[in-house]
């Protein structure tokens, strides 16, 4: 059920000339990463976004930084919404005398900046921007006000009659993905009167990633010992390659090409977790905030230690020292102290820690698993974290003796969003599979005790329909490969429990141990 009655479009204030956005403190408008538009390509009648040549302007250290691309001749708006559990991004495009607050403040569209080479970039005058901006998801009506107030909403010539004071079109569509482009698509319609157009959230990400890390130089880099090192792969050297996708959730995708991958495997231990348990445990009221606290944090005080285990020795015989986490949290349990006995500092730390290590370490395994050196981490739990960054490079690191490497995005939470945006240029053949959900499974992973479903032809691939999505079912539990559609609500719950530790509650009391 989408959550409409939250929602009430009389509810959205007035527009006012400055940037809705910066009216409210805790929403957060943050990196504009900025592209322009090289050139416009018309595929039939509609205007389509030609984003070769895009390069990122800014230092190096700027987060989301400003992209560029010189030749957009023609007006065109297009936005693309990637609506998650915890965020929703919107990446959009505008010509650059509808250049962001952000970029006027910085003078980005007036100054020379240094470019990587040390010559200065000039800027043109022509071509058009993307925007990337961010909102929290239990503030829908932030995002709705903003797409509002910008008349984001409309693709291409329709943009003019919302311009000039006309409705939007009702035909309007917009591109979104993520759960909250199902859980959403009535308020879009009501507040906004546009239709939802989903798209595959996992096709986004990769799409997103793969965009990425082939257009944009000084994008992807690895992070380790406090060293930012930018890594620019040869795009016939790039597939395969290990994508996790650290959101509220993590999903964690080997891709082999474009639009062809594979999610292996996922966790639910994710970027929701730290948040969520640490906005429990240390009381912070955003996420930033708890960031900032653990980095003035010290986990020895609440971890345990190989060393508190082994009286301060190091259990080198399998190589671990005295200074190896053994049990995080472990400590609290043999101390007669309640939460309030310790620093919230020393939690979020701890939390930090336990959540990217966990996380580095299933990428690990599935790097292992699929012979892949080379893992991307995305997702906004990152966050350009130094120690989520390191954790994660050194996990990854040690785990493998040195050879998979972590690899970062600085436009890391935006990989669904873009994805999306790029999805309304897709070829005509592709628009017709746009509703194609494809449940796929590892063709090469050893499955003991289980059934190995083969990836088959469209006809045992599954549709989704509206905002159904109908998942694949095996025929039998027994190594039959052959996927058939789900009859009856029950065969599809035990479909959607494929490949995922489904918990059955029971109320029985466990027999337990009994105390000597
Ligand atoms: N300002 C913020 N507010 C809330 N969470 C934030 C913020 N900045 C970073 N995060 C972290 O990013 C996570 C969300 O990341 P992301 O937006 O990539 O995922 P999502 O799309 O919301 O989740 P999912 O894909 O699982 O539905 C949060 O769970 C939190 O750990
Ligand atoms: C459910 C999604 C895909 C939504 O983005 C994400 O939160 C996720 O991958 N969660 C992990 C689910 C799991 O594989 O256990």
């Amino acid at each position: 059920m989408a959550d409409s009655a939250i929602i009430n479009p009389s509810s959205l204030s007035p527009c006012s000339s400055a940037d809705p956005v910066n009216q409210s403190e805790e929403l957060e408008r943050e990196g504009e990463m900025v592209l322009a538009a090289a050139s416009m390509r018309r595929s039939g009648s509609r205007p389509q976004l030609d984003l070769s040549g895009a390069a990122i302007q800014g230092n190096f250290e700027e987060r989301s930084p400003t992209i560029l691309l010189p030749n957009q001749f023609d007006d065109i708006s297009r936005m693309a919404l990637d609506i998650g559990g915890s965020l929703i991004k919107l990446v959009y495009f505008s010509r650059h005398e509808e250049s962001s607050t952000k970029d006027k403040k910085n003078g980005h569209l007036k100054k020379k900046q240094e470019a990587p080479n040390g010559s200065a970039w000039s800027y043109p005058t022509r071509g058009g921007q993307l925007h990337f901006v961010k909102f929290e998801t239990r503030k829908l009506n932030e995002c709705l006000e903003f797409i509002r107030c910008k008349q984001l909403h409309s693709s291409g010539e329709d943009l003019h009659s919302w311009k000039f004071g006309g409705l939007p079109d009702e035909n309007a569509i917009i591109k979104a993905t993520g759960g909250g482009a199902y859980k959403f698509a009535e308020v879009f319609k009501d507040t906004l009167g546009f239709t939802v157009e989903k798209e595959d959230e996992m096709d986004c990400l990769v799409a997103g990633a793969n965009f990425l890390l082939k257009t944009i130089r000084y994008e992807a880099f690895t992070y380790m010992k406090g060293r930012k090192e930018f890594v620019q792969i040869d795009q016939n050297d790039l597939f395969p390659y290990l994508l996790v996708n650290i959101g509220s959730g993590v999903s964690v995708i080997k891709v082999d090409g474009d639009g062809s991958f594979q999610r292996v495997s996922g966790t639910n231990v994710g970027g929701g977790t730290f948040w969520g348990l640490g906005k429990l445990l240390t009381k912070c009221k955003s996420f930033d905030e708890l960031l900032e606290l653990s980095q003035r944090g010290n986990n020895t005080a609440v971890d345990m230690l190989v060393g508190d285990i082994y009286g301060g020795m190091d259990y080198s015989k399998i190589g671990l020292s005295s200074s190896t986490i053994a049990s995080s949290f472990g400590k609290t349990i043999s101390e007669n102290k309640d939460l309030l006995d310790y620093k919230p500092e020393d939690i979020a730390l701890s939390l930090l820690r336990m959540v990217s290590y966990n996380i580095a370490q299933i990428a690990y395994y599935n790097a292992l698993l699929y012979g892949l050196k080379r893992v991307l981490f995305g997702g906004f739990f990152i966050r350009g974290h130094a120690f989520t960054m390191e954790t994660i490079s050194v996990g990854v690191h040690s785990w493998s003796k040195g050879q998979a490497q972590a690899l970062f995005l600085r436009h890391e939470g935006y990989l669904g969003a873009l994805g999306a945006l790029l999805s309304y240029d897709k070829p005509d053949i592709e628009d017709l599979m746009t509703h194609t959900f494809v449940e796929q499974f590892p063709n090469d992973a050893q499955y003991v005790g289980g059934f190995q479903p083969q990836q088959g032809g469209i006809k045992e691939k599954v549709g989704q329909k509206d905002n159904q999505i109908i998942p694949p079912i095996p025929l039998t539990m027994t190594g039959i490969t052959r996927f058939e559609q789900p009859h009856s609500n029950s065969d599809m719950n035990a479909a959607l429990n494929i490949g995922v530790l489904h918990l059955v509650t029971s109320r029985e009391v466990a027999p337990l141990l009994e105390d000597h």
